[in-house]
């Protein structure tokens, strides 16, 4: 189809090089999207062989062009994919080298295969033996290796094992770096699916048989079992030899998911997750890259890797937040998955029991085909809300759950069940002050209070990881003992709750507390097992958990997400406390749920306790539509930082001279960010309002391409944000 391309068009890794251009050398064959090593200056780079009239670099007279130096052992990334890299890039206002990095994103699987030598007992016996060899040669009958990791199973130094190796008795064996994954069988135990759950899935079927897109929005109730429904297509792609990618919003928490998953089809899937060691990374990449990786299980990051066959994508709890980064390129993987399913031509599912507003009226207008789950799996019953008014029903003194959600908390102790009390606030308290003065801990690198958390003695800053150990004496006056901490986070209701009823077992689920898989996996059966009485949590307890014990869910502060007042804060606390209530009564007891308020009229509020769903989306929906937000028009942040303050300000005042005067475009600012310091850097921003018919993209890029920044000044843009500080 192409001939013998002489010359080529390379996309390179690095933003501010730009495109280049190559000759390919005699015998050396390479096509579009074909990976290659080649020479700059006195290095060599890693490019990708582009389409040359997709991607504009300097005219290079022919002689002037060097070779090539080789194509690298990996497929050519596919004409698909090259145009999801190009639609990415174009719509976040990205360069297309950070996009194409997040493909290639492991760099040894460039390499080809590669092997490893692991190490076995061969069966011989040592000239002398020593208690410790033969400690060694027992422990280690069957076991396979490092030198490093045998040690570890054996009990003894390296040495020691060193030293069999030198005898014979323990030998090297190399083996495959990307051994093949376990086949996942799509027949292995196929579930009785109910009959809404049935007619969900043969639809799904019947759109993974037929190869084409198909974006779906799969909106279920909680605990309607979308996971057991959703694995039917998915066997059904792997019965037809194509892949799946399952993207989840939090990977390190997915133990339940993947019980469930190896129950269903007998074997792990394939993870994929930024904590992934190297070599895993690399056996990852290359058995997705050369398709015999059947289902990929991952965070955000594996929606862009170069799958060679892939035949659906669903996207659980896609109404999460988490999928849309916050650095680097800041793309919503919720969005570029239909996209990827365009450009590939396959069903794409997003599943979610509380969908954005955006999901839905893609829904409404037939863009998505709705797919609902109206009822809980086996007759289980959605739990019943109820408000309480912090401003009639006072906690006591220095204390924070009301008398009524006490007396439930109590009630359910006496009869052996479970209860959970959510407030999004890791550590003990969000602000340290000086009773004496006044003075307040704040990060130096961000204008943000530090947090205590007293479990592990620091005040830390949740934005940039400072940390320090809170001081005996105030820094400001002097005088000591006069700390006082301000407001609830989860510790300080744990201890609370431990006051009150200090027979109960409470744990605390929190991002510090369930930071490794392993955690989530102990507090996980731990919760499981009714070892654990009382879970108090952060938004980390409202995603995807399921314990058949728990009835009672209390809201400490169902008021706090709508404080920060950005665009999607009504939609947002209402998703989280719909959530989290949906934790509640998913066996065979009914669950209850308590609210603590000090708005009990607020629409969410009162939506929530009324279960009217309807209710809160309808009046979400004509409040978008009034101030032009999506889906009805677009937002976009731009964000000017630099470490010096004045340069900032400076660049941000030039920008905003020269702003584009356009139709049905509205440009904001520049004012300092909500977070006007963050991580050492002063920030000041614009916010962008359009109609969905003007060409945000290009108008912003042409703007801020047109200016020449300080080299210390930053500038981000980020479309449709997601977070506003
Ligand atoms: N057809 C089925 N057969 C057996 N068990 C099922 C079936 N459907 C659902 N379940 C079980 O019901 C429980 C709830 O299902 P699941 O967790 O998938 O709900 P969900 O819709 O994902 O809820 P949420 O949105 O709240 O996470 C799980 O324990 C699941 O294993
Ligand atoms: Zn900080």
């Amino acid at each position: 189809m192409h001939g013998h391309m002489n010359r080529v068009r390379l996309l390179v890794f690095n933003a501010a090089i730009g495109a280049l251009d190559y000759k390919v050398p005699e015998g050396m064959t390479v096509e579009p999207g074909s990976v290659v090593l080649a020479p700059l200056g006195p290095r060599q780079i890693t490019g990708i062989v582009w389409d040359e009239k997709r991607l504009p670099a300097n005219d290079v007279p022919a002689s002037k062009l060097r070779a090539l130096v080789e194509v690298m052992p990996v497929p050519p990334l596919s004409a698909p994919l090259r145009r999801l890299i190009e639609w990415t890039a174009d719509y976040y206002c990205a360069p297309m080298s950070a996009v194409a990095r997040m493909v290639i994103s492991s760099g040894g699987a460039l390499n080809g295969p590669a092997t490893m030598t692991e190490y076995r007992l061969s069966g011989g016996m040592p000239e002398r033996m020593t208690p410790q060899r033969e400690v060694a040669m027992e422990a280690l009958e069957g076991e396979q290796a490092t030198i490093r990791e045998l040690a570890g199973i054996a009990g003894v130094s390296e040495g020691v094992l060193r030293g069999l190796v030198n005898q014979g008795v323990i030998e090297p064996v190399s083996v495959a770096i990307d051994r093949p994954f376990p086949p996942a069988d799509p027949d292995y135990d196929i579930p009785e699916l109910e009959p809404e759950q049935r007619e969900v899935a043969d639809r799904l079927n019947e759109a993974v048989k037929a190869r084409t897109f198909a974006p779906f929005l799969l909106d279920g109730v909680t605990g309607s079992g979308k996971t057991e429904t959703y694995f039917e297509p998915m066997a059904e792609a792997v019965r037809m030899g194509r892949q799946v990618l399952v993207l989840l919003p939090e990977i390190a928490l997915t133990e339940n998911f993947l019980k469930r998953f190896e129950a269903r089809f007998g074997a792990s899937p394939v993870l994929w997750h930024s904590s992934l060691k190297s070599t895993e990374r690399r056996r990852a990449w290359r058995a997705i890259a050369d398709g015999t990786a059947q289902v990929v299980v991952g965070a955000r990051s594996a929606l862009f890797l170069p799958y060679r066959n892939l035949g659906l994508i669903v996207v659980d709890e896609a109404h999460e937040v988490s999928f849309k980064q916050d650095d680097g390129v800041r793309y919503n993987a919720r969005d570029v998955s239909v996209m990827r399913a365009r450009f590939e031509g396959f069903p794409v599912v997003l599943a979610s029991a509380t969908p954005a507003l955006e999901s839905l009226q893609m829904a409404e207008s037939g863009v998505y085909e709705k797919l609902d789950l109206h009822s809980r799996y086996g007759g289980a019953e959605l739990p019943h809300i109820e408000r309480i008014d912090l401003t009639e029903e006072k906690p006591g003194a220095g204390r924070w759950l009301a008398p009524r959600l006490v007396a439930a908390l109590e009630d359910r102790l006496a009869k052996g069940e479970q209860s959970l009390l959510f407030l999004n606030r890791r550590g003990f308290a969000p602000l340290t002050l000086c009773r004496n003065c006044g003075f307040r801990f704040q990060c130096p690198n961000c204008s943000a209070w530090l947090v205590e958390h007293r479990l592990s003695r620091r005040l830390a800053c949740h934005h940039c990881g400072h940390e320090t150990q809170p001081p005996d004496a105030c820094p400001e006056c002097g005088e000591p003992d006069c700390l006082v901490a301000c407001g609830p986070g989860v510790e300080r209701i744990a201890d609370e709750v431990a006051e009150i009823l200090p027979e109960a077992r409470v744990a605390i689920a929190t991002s510090d507390t369930l930071n490794s898989p392993e955690r989530a996996a102990q507090f996980i059966a731990e919760a499981e097992s009714g070892a654990v009485d009382i879970i108090v949590g952060t938004q980390l307890v409202t995603k995807g958990f399921h314990f058949p014990e728990l009835t009672l869910v209390g809201v400490v502060d169902a008021d706090l997400g709508l404080e920060g007042g950005d665009l999607r804060a009504a939609e947002r606390t209402y998703q989280q406390i719909a959530q989290v209530a949906g934790r509640a009564g998913r066996g065979a007891k009914p669950g209850e749920v308590f609210l603590q308020t000090r708005h009990p009229t607020a629409p969410v509020i009162a939506a929530l306790a009324d279960g009217d769903r309807e209710a809160f989306y309808e009046a979400e929906t004509e409040a978008r539509r009034m101030v032009g937000a999506p889906p009805f028009g677009r937002w976009a942040a731009i964000i000017i930082s630099s470490e010096d303050d004045a340069e900032a300000r400076e660049a941000a005042n030039r920008l905003g001279a020269s702003r584009p005067k356009v139709d049905e475009l509205m440009i904001l600012g520049p004012a300092p960010a909500p977070l006007a310091l963050l991580r050492g850097r002063y920030r000041y921003r614009f916010l962008v309002n359009a109609r969905r018919s003007v060409e945000l993209q290009r108008i912003i890029t042409g703007w801020i391409s047109g200016q020449n920044f300080a080299p210390g000044v930053r500038v981000g843009v980020d479309i449709d944000p997601y977070s506003f500080v």
